[in-house]
Protein backbone atom coordinates (compact mmCIF):
# COMPACT_ATOMS: atom_id res chain seq x y z
CA UNK A 1 0.00 0.00 0.00
CA UNK A 2 1.69 3.24 -0.55
CA UNK A 3 2.15 5.75 2.11
CA UNK A 4 1.07 9.52 2.56
CA UNK A 5 4.22 10.38 1.10
CA UNK A 6 3.91 8.77 -1.80
CA UNK A 7 1.58 10.76 -3.31
CA UNK A 8 3.37 14.12 -2.38
CA UNK A 9 3.82 16.70 -5.93
CA UNK A 10 7.23 17.47 -6.13
CA UNK A 11 9.00 19.79 -3.92
CA UNK A 12 10.23 21.85 -6.07
CA UNK A 13 6.73 22.48 -8.19
CA UNK A 14 6.09 25.29 -6.39
CA UNK A 15 2.70 26.89 -8.34
CA UNK A 16 1.56 23.03 -7.68
CA UNK A 17 2.38 23.33 -4.01
CA UNK A 18 1.07 26.57 -2.78
CA UNK A 19 -2.45 24.75 -4.12
CA UNK A 20 -2.01 21.33 -2.15
CA UNK A 21 -1.91 20.74 1.53
CA UNK A 22 -2.43 17.86 3.17
CA UNK A 23 -5.23 16.50 5.64
CA UNK A 24 -4.42 17.02 9.41
CA UNK A 25 -6.24 14.65 12.09
CA UNK A 26 -9.37 16.24 13.96
CA UNK A 27 -8.16 14.30 16.78
CA UNK A 28 -5.54 16.79 17.60
CA UNK A 29 -7.65 19.58 17.39
CA UNK A 30 -9.61 20.40 20.76
CA UNK A 31 -12.42 22.54 21.18
CA UNK A 32 -11.91 26.16 21.51
CA UNK A 33 -12.58 27.39 25.05
CA UNK A 34 -15.52 29.53 23.89
CA UNK A 35 -18.95 28.87 24.08
CA UNK A 36 -20.95 26.84 21.56
CA UNK A 37 -19.04 28.34 18.70
CA UNK A 38 -19.28 26.31 14.97
CA UNK A 39 -16.19 24.41 15.90
CA UNK A 40 -17.13 23.78 19.20
CA UNK A 41 -19.50 21.10 17.78
CA UNK A 42 -17.17 19.02 15.58
CA UNK A 43 -16.71 15.49 16.75
CA UNK A 44 -12.99 14.05 17.07
CA UNK A 45 -12.46 10.69 15.29
CA UNK A 46 -11.21 8.08 17.32
CA UNK A 47 -8.45 6.60 14.59
CA UNK A 48 -8.17 10.07 12.67
CA UNK A 49 -5.41 9.69 10.33
CA UNK A 50 -2.38 11.36 12.38
CA UNK A 51 -1.03 13.35 9.27
CA UNK A 52 1.38 16.67 9.35
CA UNK A 53 0.36 18.72 6.64
CA UNK A 54 2.45 18.04 3.34
CA UNK A 55 4.68 21.01 3.03
CA UNK A 56 3.63 22.14 6.41
CA UNK A 57 6.72 24.81 6.17
CA UNK A 58 5.63 26.27 3.13
CA UNK A 59 2.99 27.25 4.43
CA UNK A 60 3.48 31.26 5.26
CA UNK A 61 0.95 32.99 7.82
CA UNK A 62 0.94 36.59 8.32
CA UNK A 63 -0.03 38.17 11.69
CA UNK A 64 -0.72 41.58 12.09
CA UNK A 65 -2.05 43.89 15.08
CA UNK A 66 -0.58 41.81 17.51
CA UNK A 67 -2.62 38.58 17.71
CA UNK A 68 -2.60 36.76 21.09
CA UNK A 69 0.40 34.62 21.64
CA UNK A 70 -1.92 31.59 22.37
CA UNK A 71 -3.40 31.99 18.53
CA UNK A 72 0.17 32.54 17.71
CA UNK A 73 1.05 29.58 19.08
CA UNK A 74 -1.32 27.06 17.22
CA UNK A 75 -0.18 28.06 14.30
CA UNK A 76 3.20 27.84 14.83
CA UNK A 77 2.94 24.41 16.42
CA UNK A 78 1.26 23.54 12.85
CA UNK A 79 4.73 23.91 11.27
CA UNK A 80 3.31 26.86 9.74
CA UNK A 81 5.85 29.69 8.48
CA UNK A 82 4.61 32.38 11.02
CA UNK A 83 5.59 36.13 10.77
CA UNK A 84 4.11 38.26 13.49
CA UNK A 85 3.73 41.96 13.28
CA UNK A 86 2.38 44.56 16.59
CA UNK A 87 0.94 46.83 13.59
CA UNK A 88 -1.53 46.79 10.52
CA UNK A 89 0.66 47.76 7.87
CA UNK A 90 -0.37 50.90 4.90
CA UNK A 91 -1.90 49.24 1.80
CA UNK A 92 1.25 49.46 -0.30
CA UNK A 93 3.26 47.06 2.70
CA UNK A 94 0.41 45.36 2.58
CA UNK A 95 0.45 44.66 -1.14
CA UNK A 96 4.09 43.46 -0.93
CA UNK A 97 3.89 41.01 1.90
CA UNK A 98 0.89 39.57 0.86
CA UNK A 99 2.28 38.06 -2.34
CA UNK A 100 3.42 35.26 -0.59
CA UNK A 101 1.09 34.69 2.06
CA UNK A 102 -1.29 31.32 2.41
CA UNK A 103 -2.77 33.06 5.29
CA UNK A 104 -3.59 36.47 7.10
CA UNK A 105 -4.78 37.41 10.59
CA UNK A 106 -5.85 40.76 11.02
CA UNK A 107 -7.82 42.53 13.43
CA UNK A 108 -9.97 45.81 13.38
CA UNK A 109 -7.38 48.17 11.88
CA UNK A 110 -6.27 46.23 8.48
CA UNK A 111 -7.93 47.12 5.48
CA UNK A 112 -7.98 44.30 3.08
CA UNK A 113 -9.09 46.25 -0.42
CA UNK A 114 -9.97 45.21 -3.41
CA UNK A 115 -6.15 46.24 -4.73
CA UNK A 116 -4.53 44.44 -2.07
CA UNK A 117 -6.70 41.47 -2.40
CA UNK A 118 -5.97 41.13 -6.00
CA UNK A 119 -1.95 40.64 -5.40
CA UNK A 120 -2.92 38.09 -2.62
CA UNK A 121 -2.47 34.89 -5.21
CA UNK A 122 -1.67 32.91 -3.05
CA UNK A 123 -4.11 33.57 -0.10
CA UNK A 124 -6.46 30.75 0.67
CA UNK A 125 -7.93 32.08 3.97
CA UNK A 126 -8.23 35.38 6.26
CA UNK A 127 -8.22 35.28 10.04
CA UNK A 128 -9.82 38.12 11.51
CA UNK A 129 -9.29 37.80 15.23
CA UNK A 130 -12.28 40.10 15.45
CA UNK A 131 -14.86 40.29 12.17
CA UNK A 132 -15.29 40.06 7.57
CA UNK A 133 -15.09 40.22 3.52
CA UNK A 134 -16.02 38.07 0.41
CA UNK A 135 -13.37 36.87 -2.27
CA UNK A 136 -13.79 32.85 -2.70
CA UNK A 137 -10.80 33.59 0.05
CA UNK A 138 -12.59 31.87 3.45
CA UNK A 139 -12.68 34.81 6.52
CA UNK A 140 -12.90 33.20 9.78
CA UNK A 141 -13.90 35.25 12.83
CA UNK A 142 -14.53 34.95 16.61
CA UNK A 143 -18.10 36.09 16.83
CA UNK A 144 -18.49 36.59 20.81
CA UNK A 145 -15.17 35.72 22.59
CA UNK A 146 -14.86 39.91 23.36
CA UNK A 147 -18.31 40.52 23.66
CA UNK A 148 -18.23 39.94 27.63
CA UNK A 149 -15.60 42.34 27.47
CA UNK A 150 -17.25 45.44 25.85
CA UNK A 151 -20.13 44.87 27.94
CA UNK A 152 -18.00 44.93 31.29
CA UNK A 153 -16.30 48.21 29.63
CA UNK A 154 -19.38 49.69 29.21
CA UNK A 155 -20.83 49.59 32.46
CA UNK A 156 -17.67 51.18 34.06
CA UNK A 157 -18.25 53.75 31.80
CA UNK A 158 -21.76 54.33 32.88
CA UNK A 159 -21.00 55.01 36.69
CA UNK A 160 -17.85 56.44 35.34
CA UNK A 161 -20.18 59.34 33.67
CA UNK A 162 -23.02 59.19 36.12
CA UNK A 163 -20.24 60.43 38.64
CA UNK A 164 -17.51 62.70 36.81
CA UNK A 165 -14.77 59.88 37.27
CA UNK A 166 -12.48 60.67 34.33
CA UNK A 167 -12.68 64.64 35.46
CA UNK A 168 -12.28 64.13 39.25
CA UNK A 169 -9.59 62.08 38.51
CA UNK A 170 -7.31 64.48 35.94
CA UNK A 171 -8.05 67.13 38.36
CA UNK A 172 -6.36 65.55 41.17
CA UNK A 173 -3.67 64.39 38.74
CA UNK A 174 -3.00 68.01 37.84
CA UNK A 175 -3.04 68.37 42.06
CA UNK A 176 -6.45 69.66 42.42
CA UNK A 177 -9.26 68.74 45.49
CA UNK A 178 -12.77 69.28 43.99
CA UNK A 179 -15.59 67.50 45.66
CA UNK A 180 -18.76 67.85 44.17
CA UNK A 181 -21.85 66.00 44.09
CA UNK A 182 -23.63 68.53 41.68
CA UNK A 183 -25.21 66.25 38.61
CA UNK A 184 -23.55 63.07 40.07
CA UNK A 185 -25.46 60.09 40.15
CA UNK A 186 -25.95 56.79 41.26
CA UNK A 187 -26.90 54.58 38.15
CA UNK A 188 -29.73 52.41 40.31
CA UNK A 189 -33.40 53.17 38.88
CA UNK A 190 -31.68 54.66 35.54
CA UNK A 191 -32.43 53.67 32.01
CA UNK A 192 -30.35 52.37 29.91
CA UNK A 193 -31.23 52.51 26.21
CA UNK A 194 -29.33 49.93 24.14
CA UNK A 195 -29.10 50.30 20.10
CA UNK A 196 -28.07 46.82 18.79
CA UNK A 197 -29.59 43.31 20.93
CA UNK A 198 -26.78 41.41 19.79
CA UNK A 199 -24.25 39.81 21.63
CA UNK A 200 -22.48 42.68 23.29
CA UNK A 201 -26.14 44.34 23.92
CA UNK A 202 -28.11 41.39 25.41
CA UNK A 203 -24.91 40.96 27.95
CA UNK A 204 -24.86 44.57 28.97
CA UNK A 205 -29.07 43.87 29.55
CA UNK A 206 -27.88 41.91 32.30
CA UNK A 207 -25.34 42.95 33.86
CA UNK A 208 -27.47 46.71 33.97
CA UNK A 209 -30.44 44.89 35.48
CA UNK A 210 -28.05 43.32 38.11
CA UNK A 211 -26.97 47.02 38.97
CA UNK A 212 -30.98 47.94 39.01
CA UNK A 213 -30.64 49.94 35.84
CA UNK A 214 -34.33 49.67 33.72
CA UNK A 215 -33.14 48.26 30.21
CA UNK A 216 -34.87 49.48 26.80
CA UNK A 217 -33.82 48.44 23.56
CA UNK A 218 -33.40 49.05 19.96
CA UNK A 219 -33.20 46.72 17.21
CA UNK A 220 -33.82 46.08 13.56
CA UNK A 221 -34.52 42.57 14.64
CA UNK A 222 -37.51 41.27 16.43
CA UNK A 223 -35.63 39.56 19.52
CA UNK A 224 -36.78 38.13 22.55
CA UNK A 225 -36.09 40.67 25.41
CA UNK A 226 -33.82 39.32 28.17
CA UNK A 227 -34.90 39.77 31.91
CA UNK A 228 -37.60 42.74 32.12
CA UNK A 229 -35.74 44.46 29.73
CA UNK A 230 -38.47 46.14 26.68
CA UNK A 231 -37.99 46.38 23.09
CA UNK A 232 -38.54 50.16 21.62
CA UNK A 233 -40.72 50.43 18.18
CA UNK A 234 -38.18 53.18 17.46
CA UNK A 235 -35.31 54.58 17.41
CA UNK A 236 -36.71 57.57 18.78
CA UNK A 237 -38.17 56.18 21.44
CA UNK A 238 -35.26 54.60 23.10
CA UNK A 239 -33.82 58.45 22.31
CA UNK A 240 -36.57 59.94 23.97
CA UNK A 241 -36.57 57.85 27.07
CA UNK A 242 -33.25 56.72 28.29
CA UNK A 243 -30.92 57.98 31.11
CA UNK A 244 -28.03 56.40 29.21
CA UNK A 245 -27.56 55.66 25.42
CA UNK A 246 -25.09 52.58 24.26
CA UNK A 247 -24.21 52.01 20.55
CA UNK A 248 -23.96 48.04 19.78
CA UNK A 249 -24.90 48.09 16.14
CA UNK A 250 -22.63 47.10 13.27
CA UNK A 251 -21.45 49.05 10.62
CA UNK A 252 -23.53 49.09 7.94
CA UNK A 253 -24.88 51.44 5.49
CA UNK A 254 -27.86 51.99 7.78
CA UNK A 255 -25.83 52.73 10.78
CA UNK A 256 -23.60 55.25 9.68
CA UNK A 257 -24.51 58.58 11.56
CA UNK A 258 -27.36 56.99 12.87
CA UNK A 259 -27.17 59.22 15.97
CA UNK A 260 -26.73 62.40 14.48
CA UNK A 261 -28.16 66.03 15.34
CA UNK A 262 -32.02 64.71 14.76
CA UNK A 263 -31.29 61.78 17.46
CA UNK A 264 -29.45 64.19 19.72
CA UNK A 265 -32.67 66.51 19.83
CA UNK A 266 -34.77 63.71 21.04
CA UNK A 267 -32.27 63.18 23.80
CA UNK A 268 -33.40 63.97 26.95
CA UNK A 269 -31.62 67.12 28.66
CA UNK A 270 -28.17 65.69 30.85
CA UNK A 271 -28.25 62.19 29.73
CA UNK A 272 -25.52 60.41 28.45
CA UNK A 273 -24.18 58.67 25.23
CA UNK A 274 -21.43 55.86 24.82
CA UNK A 275 -20.14 54.11 21.80
CA UNK A 276 -17.65 51.14 21.41
CA UNK A 277 -19.31 49.78 18.22
CA UNK A 278 -17.61 51.70 15.33
CA UNK A 279 -17.04 55.18 14.77
CA UNK A 280 -18.71 55.66 12.08
CA UNK A 281 -22.05 55.23 13.84
CA UNK A 282 -22.61 58.63 15.97
CA UNK A 283 -22.02 61.71 14.36
CA UNK A 284 -19.47 63.64 16.13
CA UNK A 285 -19.63 67.07 15.57
CA UNK A 286 -22.92 67.01 16.43
CA UNK A 287 -22.24 65.31 19.69
CA UNK A 288 -19.68 68.06 20.59
CA UNK A 289 -22.19 70.82 19.98
CA UNK A 290 -24.69 68.45 22.08
CA UNK A 291 -22.57 68.42 24.86
CA UNK A 292 -21.48 72.12 24.63
CA UNK A 293 -24.91 72.90 24.63
CA UNK A 294 -25.85 70.83 28.15
CA UNK A 295 -28.08 68.73 26.00
CA UNK A 296 -25.54 65.77 27.20
CA UNK A 297 -23.81 65.41 30.24
CA UNK A 298 -21.60 63.21 29.34
CA UNK A 299 -19.92 60.65 27.31
CA UNK A 300 -17.97 57.67 26.23
CA UNK A 301 -16.00 57.14 23.19
CA UNK A 302 -14.13 53.90 22.26
CA UNK A 303 -13.96 53.62 18.24
CA UNK A 304 -13.48 57.09 15.58
CA UNK A 305 -13.84 57.09 11.96
CA UNK A 306 -10.62 57.45 11.42
CA UNK A 307 -7.94 55.13 14.23
CA UNK A 308 -4.27 54.83 13.87
CA UNK A 309 -2.45 51.88 12.90
CA UNK A 310 -0.23 51.67 16.11
CA UNK A 311 0.01 53.09 19.63
CA UNK A 312 1.60 57.04 19.02
CA UNK A 313 0.81 60.84 19.59
CA UNK A 314 -1.76 60.32 16.78
CA UNK A 315 -4.91 61.25 18.84
CA UNK A 316 -4.79 64.80 16.91
CA UNK A 317 -6.90 67.22 14.31
CA UNK A 318 -4.60 65.50 10.97
CA UNK A 319 -6.12 62.06 11.96
CA UNK A 320 -9.73 63.41 12.74
CA UNK A 321 -10.30 66.82 11.91
CA UNK A 322 -12.19 67.14 15.34
CA UNK A 323 -9.90 65.79 17.75
CA UNK A 324 -8.43 68.47 19.69
CA UNK A 325 -12.28 69.50 20.10
CA UNK A 326 -13.47 66.22 21.81
CA UNK A 327 -9.85 66.67 23.78
CA UNK A 328 -11.43 69.29 25.19
CA UNK A 329 -14.83 68.83 26.49
CA UNK A 330 -15.78 67.78 30.23
CA UNK A 331 -17.02 64.51 31.16
CA UNK A 332 -15.69 62.71 28.00
CA UNK A 333 -14.13 59.22 28.28
CA UNK A 334 -12.00 58.61 25.42
CA UNK A 335 -10.88 55.16 25.01
CA UNK A 336 -8.43 54.33 22.07
CA UNK A 337 -10.82 51.19 20.86
CA UNK A 338 -9.91 48.90 23.77
CA UNK A 339 -13.48 47.56 23.97
CA UNK A 340 -12.51 43.70 23.50
CA UNK A 341 -8.95 44.68 25.08
CA UNK A 342 -8.93 41.68 27.63
CA UNK A 343 -6.68 38.87 27.92
CA UNK A 344 -9.01 37.15 28.11
CA UNK A 345 -10.72 38.11 25.12
CA UNK A 346 -7.89 37.86 23.01
CA UNK A 347 -6.39 34.63 24.52
CA UNK A 348 -10.21 33.34 23.47
CA UNK A 349 -9.72 35.28 20.25
CA UNK A 350 -6.44 33.89 19.35
CA UNK A 351 -7.41 29.95 20.07
CA UNK A 352 -10.29 30.38 18.27
CA UNK A 353 -9.30 31.67 15.29
CA UNK A 354 -6.30 29.73 14.62
CA UNK A 355 -7.75 26.58 14.86
CA UNK A 356 -10.82 27.67 12.48
CA UNK A 357 -7.73 28.59 9.97
CA UNK A 358 -5.92 25.43 10.77
CA UNK A 359 -9.11 23.17 10.17
CA UNK A 360 -9.48 24.94 7.19
CA UNK A 361 -6.07 24.73 5.92
CA UNK A 362 -5.55 21.39 6.98
CA UNK A 363 -8.97 19.71 6.29
CA UNK A 364 -10.97 21.97 4.59
CA UNK A 365 -13.87 22.40 6.64
CA UNK A 366 -15.45 25.45 7.03
CA UNK A 367 -17.33 25.26 10.01
CA UNK A 368 -17.89 29.12 11.78
CA UNK A 369 -16.51 30.86 8.22
CA UNK A 370 -18.33 34.28 7.53
CA UNK A 371 -18.58 34.06 4.11
CA UNK A 372 -18.72 30.38 2.67
CA UNK A 373 -21.53 27.63 3.74
CA UNK A 374 -20.59 25.17 7.13
CA UNK A 375 -19.41 22.66 5.03
CA UNK A 376 -17.25 19.61 6.79
CA UNK A 377 -16.60 15.38 6.29
CA UNK A 378 -16.20 13.20 9.02
CA UNK A 379 -12.12 12.59 9.12
CA UNK A 380 -10.21 10.22 6.56
CA UNK A 381 -9.06 7.63 9.24
CA UNK A 382 -5.60 5.81 9.42
CA UNK A 383 -6.86 3.08 7.04
CA UNK A 384 -7.27 5.31 4.40
CA UNK A 385 -3.56 6.51 3.52
CA UNK A 386 -4.47 6.46 -0.19
CA UNK A 387 -7.28 9.32 0.31
CA UNK A 388 -7.32 12.38 -1.32
CA UNK A 389 -9.80 15.17 -0.21
CA UNK A 390 -11.26 17.69 -3.05
CA UNK A 391 -12.34 21.43 -2.16
CA UNK A 392 -14.08 22.95 -4.56
CA UNK A 393 -15.39 26.67 -4.33
CA UNK A 394 -17.39 27.56 -7.34
CA UNK A 395 -19.77 29.76 -8.27
CA UNK A 396 -23.60 28.85 -7.73
CA UNK A 397 -24.62 28.49 -11.10
CA UNK A 398 -27.08 25.34 -12.58
CA UNK A 399 -24.68 22.43 -14.17
CA UNK A 400 -21.48 23.01 -11.99
CA UNK A 401 -22.19 19.69 -10.07
CA UNK A 402 -22.91 17.68 -13.06
CA UNK A 403 -19.62 18.96 -14.52
CA UNK A 404 -17.61 18.37 -11.72
CA UNK A 405 -18.74 15.00 -11.16
CA UNK A 406 -17.74 14.38 -14.59
CA UNK A 407 -14.03 14.95 -13.27
CA UNK A 408 -14.37 12.78 -9.87
CA UNK A 409 -16.90 10.59 -11.17
CA UNK A 410 -13.75 8.66 -12.85
CA UNK A 411 -12.88 7.82 -9.14
CA UNK A 412 -14.45 6.12 -6.07
CA UNK A 413 -15.61 9.13 -4.57
CA UNK A 414 -16.42 8.02 -0.87
CA UNK A 415 -17.97 10.78 0.50
CA UNK A 416 -19.09 14.11 -0.76
CA UNK A 417 -21.08 17.20 0.58
CA UNK A 418 -21.70 20.52 -0.97
CA UNK A 419 -23.95 23.99 -0.13
CA UNK A 420 -23.91 27.19 -1.50
CA UNK A 421 -24.32 30.76 0.03
CA UNK A 422 -25.16 34.04 -1.81
CA UNK A 423 -23.41 33.48 -5.13
CA UNK A 424 -20.63 30.99 -3.98
CA UNK A 425 -20.79 27.23 -3.28
CA UNK A 426 -18.58 24.62 -1.42
CA UNK A 427 -17.57 20.99 -2.28
CA UNK A 428 -15.81 18.31 -0.95
CA UNK A 429 -15.48 14.96 -1.65
CA UNK A 430 -13.08 11.79 -0.31
CA UNK A 431 -11.57 10.12 -3.13
CA UNK A 432 -9.92 6.87 -2.74
CA UNK A 433 -6.99 5.13 -4.66
CA UNK A 434 -5.36 7.87 -5.97
CA UNK A 435 -1.72 8.99 -6.36
CA UNK A 436 0.18 11.84 -7.27
CA UNK A 437 -0.13 12.20 -11.26
CA UNK A 438 -3.77 11.91 -10.49
CA UNK A 439 -4.37 14.27 -8.17
CA UNK A 440 -2.64 16.50 -10.60
CA UNK A 441 -4.73 15.69 -13.41
CA UNK A 442 -7.79 16.39 -10.75
CA UNK A 443 -6.45 19.71 -9.88
CA UNK A 444 -6.13 20.46 -13.59
CA UNK A 445 -9.33 19.79 -14.58
CA UNK A 446 -11.10 21.01 -12.06
CA UNK A 447 -9.30 24.18 -12.39
CA UNK A 448 -9.94 24.23 -15.78
CA UNK A 449 -13.83 24.72 -15.34
CA UNK A 450 -15.13 28.12 -15.79
CA UNK A 451 -17.36 27.73 -12.70
CA UNK A 452 -14.48 27.45 -10.67
CA UNK A 453 -13.30 30.26 -8.26
CA UNK A 454 -10.92 27.98 -6.08
CA UNK A 455 -9.31 24.41 -6.07
CA UNK A 456 -7.99 22.42 -3.26
CA UNK A 457 -6.46 18.89 -3.02
CA UNK A 458 -5.83 17.75 0.73
CA UNK A 459 -4.02 13.95 1.26
N1 LIG B 1 -14.99 48.38 20.75
C1 LIG B 1 -14.59 47.16 20.50
O1 LIG B 1 -13.46 46.78 20.79
C2 LIG B 1 -15.53 46.21 19.86
C3 LIG B 1 -16.50 46.65 19.01
N2 LIG B 1 -17.37 45.78 18.44
C4 LIG B 1 -18.41 46.33 17.56
O2 LIG B 1 -19.67 46.10 18.16
C5 LIG B 1 -20.58 45.69 17.15
C6 LIG B 1 -21.67 44.87 17.78
O3 LIG B 1 -21.12 43.66 18.25
P1 LIG B 1 -22.02 42.39 18.60
O4 LIG B 1 -22.98 42.71 19.65
O5 LIG B 1 -21.08 41.28 18.81
O6 LIG B 1 -22.77 42.21 17.22
P2 LIG B 1 -24.06 41.34 16.93
O7 LIG B 1 -24.05 41.09 15.48
O8 LIG B 1 -24.17 40.22 17.87
O9 LIG B 1 -25.27 42.36 17.26
C7 LIG B 1 -25.53 43.49 16.50
C8 LIG B 1 -27.01 43.80 16.63
O10 LIG B 1 -27.26 45.02 15.96
C9 LIG B 1 -28.51 44.89 15.30
N3 LIG B 1 -28.59 45.87 14.24
C10 LIG B 1 -28.05 45.84 13.00
N4 LIG B 1 -28.36 46.95 12.32
C11 LIG B 1 -29.12 47.71 13.14
C12 LIG B 1 -29.75 48.97 13.00
N5 LIG B 1 -29.65 49.69 11.87
N6 LIG B 1 -30.47 49.41 14.03
C13 LIG B 1 -30.60 48.70 15.19
N7 LIG B 1 -30.01 47.49 15.36
C14 LIG B 1 -29.27 47.02 14.36
C15 LIG B 1 -28.52 43.46 14.82
O11 LIG B 1 -29.82 43.03 14.51
C16 LIG B 1 -27.90 42.74 16.00
O12 LIG B 1 -28.89 42.30 16.91
C17 LIG B 1 -19.71 44.92 16.16
O13 LIG B 1 -20.27 44.92 14.88
C18 LIG B 1 -18.42 45.68 16.19
O14 LIG B 1 -18.45 46.68 15.21
C19 LIG B 1 -17.31 44.44 18.70
C20 LIG B 1 -16.36 43.95 19.53
C21 LIG B 1 -15.35 44.78 20.13
O1 LIG C 1 -9.64 44.34 19.42
C1 LIG C 1 -9.68 44.62 18.21
O2 LIG C 1 -8.71 44.79 17.51
C2 LIG C 1 -11.01 44.81 17.51
C3 LIG C 1 -12.18 44.66 18.41
C4 LIG C 1 -13.38 44.94 17.59
O3 LIG C 1 -13.70 46.07 17.34
C5 LIG C 1 -14.15 43.82 17.03
O4 LIG C 1 -13.94 42.67 17.45
O5 LIG C 1 -15.00 44.07 16.15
Amino acid sequence: MTSAKDIRPRQDDLAFQAQYFSTSPSASFHSPSSHGSALARVIPVANAKHLKPFATEDIKVLLLENVNQAGREILQQQGYQVEFLKSSLPEDQLIEKIRDVHVIGIRSKTKLSERVLKEAKNLIVIGCFCIGTNQGIAVFNSPFSNSRSVAELVIGEIIALARQLGDRSNEMHNGTWNKVSNKCWEIRGKTLGIIGYGHIGAQLSVLAEAMGMSVIFFDVVNLMALGTARQMETLDDLMAEADFITCHVPELPETKGMIGRAQFEKMKTGSYLINASRGTVVDIPALIDAMRSGKVAGAALDVYPNEPAGNGDYFNNDLNEWAEDLRSLKNLILTPHIGGSTEEAQSAIGVEVAQALTRYVNEGATLGAVNLPEVNLRSLTLDEPNHARVVYIHQNIPGVLRKVNEVIGDHNVDKQMTDSRGDVAYLMADISDVNASVIKDLYERLESLPSRIMTRILY
